[in-house]
């Protein structure tokens, strides 16, 4: 009966002698090895799989029979120690098992200790746990990314400029932020319709995306047709720079808008400020403050240009 049990057990089932020779290799282990009983009982292990010879479960093997400790192999230092495929595509392939094991020594009355070795699959649970890793990094790119332009979001940009401002404070480096705001898109979205609105969107995004550089410069929708630029270490004459540029880039991109005013294409325009180190803001609504007032002028002003924020 004991027998039956070990052969209908789904989890590999060996048992070494003291001399470390198989003395029960159940049907589970003839199955996934490709080694029948017959073939294993009375080898010793670790002539019968060289390859497992001078590795971790030979020690805890080891340590079973003379010390009389228990062992589990850690499933992240040792994925697939046994030679065990789950069918014979895998094994053309080489793709091995995940294995988990557990090594038990066991007293036999009248001999030398014996240990028994069980293997389980754990090939399942590293798929699904490999699986839900995946998809923790896909939701977390979500939170921070936006749906429709694939920029950063609000989100992202609310946690960068804090970090990045409490950076600069602490380095005695500049920080500019730019405020970019589409011309009468309002008119844009009325005359060509909402659906053209978002590729006119995207299209922008991810022309004024293509111009960041550096690996801390960081662009972000920061609402429907407003985007904002972190540019770290930059000061208010290279912002400045950095905005115009930005505007041509726009421009040259030539999208037809025939309600633009003076401007057949869509234009943007760009608010400026900058924290210099000698005059550092308390707080990133200041610094935000200080390009949206700035931008509300460019807008003012007749929109598609640049203007730099003046301090009080
Ligand atoms: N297609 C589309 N339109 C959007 C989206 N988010 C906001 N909008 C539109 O953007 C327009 C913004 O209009 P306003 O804030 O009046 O500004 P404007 O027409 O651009 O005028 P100025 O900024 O003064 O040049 C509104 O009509 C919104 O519906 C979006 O995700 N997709």
């Amino acid at each position: 009966m004991l027998e039956s049990v070990l052969d209908a057990m789904s989890l590999g089932a060996i048992v070494l002698d003291g001399q470390r020779r198989v003395v029960l290799w159940n049907r589970w282990m003839a199955q996934y090895s490709g080694i029948g009983a017959p073939a294993a009982h009375g080898r010793a292990l670790f002539e019968l799989l060289p390859e497992l010879a001078g590795k971790r479960l030979e020690g805890a093997v080891d340590q079973a029979l003379r010390d009389n400790f228990p062992a589990v192999l850690s499933q992240t230092l040792h994925k697939a120690p046994f030679p065990l495929f789950l069918h014979a595509g895998a094994r053309a392939a080489g793709e091995r098992m995940q294995q988990a094991i557990a090594v038990t020594p066991l007293a036999i009355g009248g001999q030398a200790r014996h240990c028994l070795i069980q293997v389980s699959d754990v090939s399942v649970a590293v798929a699904r746990e490999h699986l839900l890793r995946e998809q923790a990094l896909e939701l977390r790119s979500q939170t921070f990314s936006d749906g429709l332009t694939g920029i950063a979001n609000r989100r992202h940009f609310d946690v960068a400029i804090e970090k990045e401002m409490r950076r600069s404070k602490r380095a005695g480096t500049p920080l500019s932020l730019l405020m970019i705001d589409i011309d009468c898109f309002k008119a844009y979205n009325d005359h060509y319709g909402h659906q053209q609105g978002d590729d006119c969107l995207v299209k922008v995004a991810a022309a004024l995306a293509a111009m960041l550089q550096r690996p801390l410069d960081l662009i972000a929708r920061y609402g429907g047709e407003e985007f904002v630029v972190v540019l770290p270490e930059m000061d208010a004459a290279g912002s400045v720079t950095m905005a115009e540029a930005m505007r041509l880039c726009i421009t040259e991109l030539a999208i037809p808008h025939h309600n633009a005013g003076a401007a057949r294409h869509v234009t943007v325009s760009v608010g400026v400020a900058t924290q210099s180190p000698d005059n550092p803001v308390e707080h990133p609504a200041e610094l935000i403050g200080a390009a949206d007032r700035a931008l509300y002028t460019a807008k003012r002003d007749g929109r598609d240009r640049v203007v730099m924020h003046a301090p009080e």
